[in-house]
């Protein structure tokens, strides 16, 4: 079972994502702006997939060509490696846009 990280781990963690915010211990998330409505679904089915194959999931916000990704892990009620290995993933999948 994944482990809550400390504010310290969340910040080191985050060194390496760019825009991503931290909400103390309890989340982190990004809110990415897509060329239009369209890539803004592609990117969340993508992610949904890659959630789903992770067996960890994101809360989703979506607006136009806006989509924002919040994570925590419910399990252990914050932020643990998971989130941060999640994120890593949607930037993967965002391709530098956001
Ligand atoms: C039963 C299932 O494995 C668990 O509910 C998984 C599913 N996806 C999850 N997603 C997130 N973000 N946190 C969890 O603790 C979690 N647990």
């Amino acid at each position: 079972m994944a482990e809550r990280l400390t504010e310290a781990a969340i910040g080191e963690g985050l060194a390496g994502l760019s825009g991503w915010k931290a909400e103390g211990t309890a989340a982190i998330s990004k809110t990415f702006r897509l060329k239009d409505h369209v890539a803004a679904v592609g990117l969340v089915m993508q992610v949904a997939v890659a959630a789903e194959v992770m067996n960890h999931h994101p809360e989703v916000a979506w607006v136009y060509n806006r989509v924002t990704f919040r994570l925590s892990t419910h399990d252990a009620g914050g932020v643990t490696a998971l989130d941060l290995q999640l994120a890593r993933k949607i930037e993967e999948l965002a391709g530098g846009a956001g």
